[in-house]
């Protein structure tokens, strides 16, 4: 287990994580993507991070294909990398629909360029609000669930009221998908061996992973690619 990645790539070694980027996740990255991962890196920096990984985002791209989903919802977009994975994926029949959103409005729009040179036609919805607040506003102003696919990748310590909400706005067959639920991997250590910055996301994930796993109103998958991420299928 030496060598281990101490970023977004839990229980992987530099050399297997390098293997997997450079063999299959580099060489598929669409062009757009490509631009939009190295324009982040220059802006943010280290905290380019935040995005998810190359393979990560092929993972996601085919799983809403396979889904056929229509309908999506992220929380949480920083400069769009995953939302622009998630446009590109979407069918091209004009009936799509994409909720994003974000606090922070001026990440996103570092995104916007390379949406519009990836060719991307779908209409964007971009709500710059808090991602509970937002969801109320739209639980209030239509009850009935709609989305297919929502992903969750905004601030950690809300994910469990982002899922009460989320069980009422996703359909019956649609799924959830919540990002970092392996935080880093921290989750299988002991709480005095992680840096007391990770601690509060680390034990308000490690709460969300023992309530999804006991929910009989979902089907779950605990996927270990990226920083981990938590599929749940509603079923009722
Ligand atoms: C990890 S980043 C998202 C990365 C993005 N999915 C990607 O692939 O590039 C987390 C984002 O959540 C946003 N965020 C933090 N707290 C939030 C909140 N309460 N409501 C909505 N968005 C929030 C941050 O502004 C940040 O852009």
């Amino acid at each position: 287990m030496e060598n281990l990645v101490p970023t977004k790539g839990i229980l992987k070694s530099v050399a297997l994580q390098k293997y997997i980027f450079e063999t299959t996740a580099y060489p598929r990255e669409h062009e757009e993507l490509k631009k939009l991962r190295e324009a982040t890196v220059h802006k943010y920096g280290n905290l380019s991070e935040m995005k998810v990984p190359v393979d990560e985002g092929h993972f996601l791209s085919m799983l809403i294909k396979m889904m056929n989903a229509k309908d999506t919802l992220e929380l949480g977009v920083f400069t769009g990398y995953s939302l622009l994975t998630t446009a590109l994926a979407l069918p091209e029949d004009g009936r799509v629909y994409i909720t994003a959103i974000d606090i922070d409005k001026e990440a996103y729009e570092l995104g916007l360029e390379f949406i519009k040179n990836a060719g991307v036609d779908h209409k964007i919805n971009f709500i710059q609000s808090d991602g509970l607040q937002a969801s109320d506003k739209m639980l209030n102003k239509n009850p009935r669930p709609k989305f297919d696919f929502a992903f969750v990748d905004a601030n950690k310590t809300n994910y469990a009221n982002a899922y009460e909400r989320l069980m009422k706005l996703v359909k019956i067959g649609g799924i959830i998908a919540f990002d970092n639920t392996l935080w880093f991997g921290y989750v299988a250590e002991e709480e005095e061996d992680v840096p007391e910055h990770l601690r509060v996301c680390r034990k308000a994930l490690m709460e969300l992973n023992k309530q999804l796993a006991s929910d009989p109103h979902i089907e779950i998958s605990q996927v270990s690619i990226g920083d981990g991420v938590t599929l749940c299928r509603r079923l009722m």
